[in-house]
């Protein structure tokens, strides 16, 4: 493919643009010959710096946002990650026909993965992408981004069109929507979840991240997308009242829903009774999961597949035997004497808050969590945490969770700012087999803030690590100790 072919309807006139292009990459250290590098405004640092590496390394096209001298085409525009994103398309021309992108703090990489699963017991094929990476049936690909950058996503879109992919649901994060990742997929259908505080370390404010997450039905979907929103928070009523302005097709779901209309929700042992209605049609069924914000997930992903006009008694079918999402209130097993111990990727405010309240009703006994904050992340979610923790938890041990660059020990002294009668210990294998151990008939233990992840990083280096494993290892641990 040429440069001209790369450029195609952008109106912009290039030297050299008949040069066969060979790939795309923001990241110098990606740089093959032939390639076009875009040197991108970080937050840290300007990709320009890294001009003369990508040109060592075979670098024949330079896109940037202020012209700069090189021996190679230099195009130089204003928004230069949305022009890699569209290049990136035209250069990975394939995507599957039908895309969903789904946002909001909490609930996305559920709602994909449940909307994954209803297309599939439709006879769809179906895939979806995000935190967990790239699913297909019972493969992930892990992509280690919620949305990934724009040129491995346009190259994950392609292989999976070209893999016979028709529909894919992608978590669209509001890094994603900031950074112009998502600028070349094109997608039919936009969803919401919920909005509350998380990574105001990269927004300025609330504000911010809240336009960014907007964009999603303002910028990115077509004048004649559909757009599916929880209102239950005034922010999805805002996000309604945008996208109705903008002329999409709004279609509202949850308590407060009117295409989809949540009645009720009655926690069961290991399942929820729940009735709602589609249209004014109501339904009452079981589905086998736990917590109420996995019931308004697995009904987000209702109401996009109703709405994309999957047949109703379908998506009734695949509800009562969804599969719970790896990490996400995931059962790891229980003590002799039946108390469980559940691994869940809490990591906001809300998030916990809702944990905690979701295994209330299931537990006789005492609900102990365990959990930490990341390093290099929101800061001011640490304290509000200890407080949610603190009210609404009976035992609470506060432990490292990925202290990346920062000092753990000053982490966690934040966050016992808002729960100053934790339990306090470092090492997080330690602080599960503690948990596990003063377990007790009745009681649960919740381990948040890692779920599905595999890795602890400390510094620069990531240290195997999964909390599931730890928790299986310490209920056998506790078992062999005859407890
Ligand atoms: C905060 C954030 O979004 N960071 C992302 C951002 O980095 P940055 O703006 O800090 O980049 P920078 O280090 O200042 O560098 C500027 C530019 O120079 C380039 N560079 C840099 C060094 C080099 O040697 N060569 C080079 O070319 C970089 O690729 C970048 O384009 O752009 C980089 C290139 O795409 C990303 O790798 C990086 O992700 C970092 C590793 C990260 O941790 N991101 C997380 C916070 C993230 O994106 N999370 C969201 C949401 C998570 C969720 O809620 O689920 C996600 O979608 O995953
Ligand atoms: N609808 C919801 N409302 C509030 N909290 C939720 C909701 N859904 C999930 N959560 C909480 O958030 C955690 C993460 O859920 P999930 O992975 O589906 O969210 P996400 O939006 O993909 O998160 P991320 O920003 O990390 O990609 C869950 O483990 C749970 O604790
Ligand atoms: N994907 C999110 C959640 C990470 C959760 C927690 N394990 C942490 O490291 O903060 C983030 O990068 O902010
Ligand atoms: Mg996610």
């Amino acid at each position: 493919m040429t440069l001209n072919d790369l450029l195609l309807d952008e109106g912009l006139v290039v030297e050299g643009g008949e040069q066969t292009v060979r790939g795309l990459t923001l990241d110098s250290r990606k740089v093959e010959p032939g390639f076009v590098f875009a040197a991108l405004p970080g937050v840290k640092v300007h990709g320009r710096d890294f001009i003369p590496k990508a040109l060592t390394a075979g670098a024949s096209v330079i896109l940037t946002d202020e012209p700069v001298e090189a021996p190679v085409p230099v195009i130089a525009v204003p928004e230069p990650a949305a022009l890699l994103a569209r290049m990136a398309a035209r250069f990975y021309p394939r995507q599957p026909g039908h895309i969903v992108a789904i946002t909001g703090t909490n609930g996305k990489s559920s709602t994909v993965e449940f909307l994954r699963q209803i297309w599939a017991g439709a006879g769809i094929e179906a895939a979806c992408l995000g935190t967990l990476g790239v699913t297909r049936g019972n493969s992930v690909e892990v992509t280690g981004y919620t949305t990934p950058d724009a040129v491995a996503l346009q190259a994950a879109l392609d292989r999976l069109a070209g893999e016979g992919v028709t529909h894919l649901g992608m978590e669209a994060s509001s890094h994603g929507l900031k950074q112009h990742r998502m600028d070349g997929v094109r997608l039919q259908v936009g969803a919401f979840t919920n909005l509350t505080q998380d990574h105001l370390d990269y927004h300025p404010d609330f504000a911010d991240y809240f336009a960014s997450k907007l964009k999603l039905f303002t910028e990115r979907l077509p004048a004649d997308g559909r757009a599916v929103i929880n209102v239950d928070s005034e922010w999805g009523g805002k996000m309604a009242a945008s996208a109705r302005e903008r002329g999409l097709e709004v279609l509202t779901m949850g308590w407060r829903g009117s295409d989809l209309a949540i009645r009720e929700i009655t926690p069961r042992a290991a399942s929820q009774s729940v009735i709602f209605a589609w249209k004014g049609r109501e339904h009452a069924l079981d589905i086998p999961l736990v917590g109420e914000f996995q019931i308004l997930n697995a009904l987000g992903a209702a109401a996009i597949a109703l709405s994309d006009g999957v047949a109703e008694a379908s998506v009734l079918d695949t509800l009562k035997g969804l599969a719970g999402v790896p990490g996400r209130l995931e059962k790891v097993g229980e003590t002799a004497a039946g108390a469980p111990v559940l691994v869940d990727y809490a990591h906001t405010p809300d998030g916990l808050d809702k944990l905690l309240r979701a295994a209330r009703p299931h537990t006789r006994g005492r609900v102990i969590v365990i959990f930490g904050c990341g390093g290099d992340r929101d800061a001011s979610k640490r304290a509000k945490m200890g407080v949610i923790a603190a009210n609404q938890a009976d035992h609470v041990i506060v432990t490292d969770d990925n202290p990346r660059s920062e000092d753990p020990a000053a982490i966690r002294k934040a966050v016992l700012k808002g729960c100053p009668r934790a339990e306090e210990i470092a090492d997080r294998a330690q602080a599960i087999r503690h948990g596990v151990a003063m377990l007790k008939a009745g009681d649960c233990l919740l381990i948040a803030g890692k779920g599905h992840e595999t890795g602890q990083t400390v510094g620069d280096i990531v240290h195997p690590f999964d909390d599931r494993e730890q928790g299986r290892a310490a209920l056998v641990a506790r078992e062999a100790a005859n407890v």
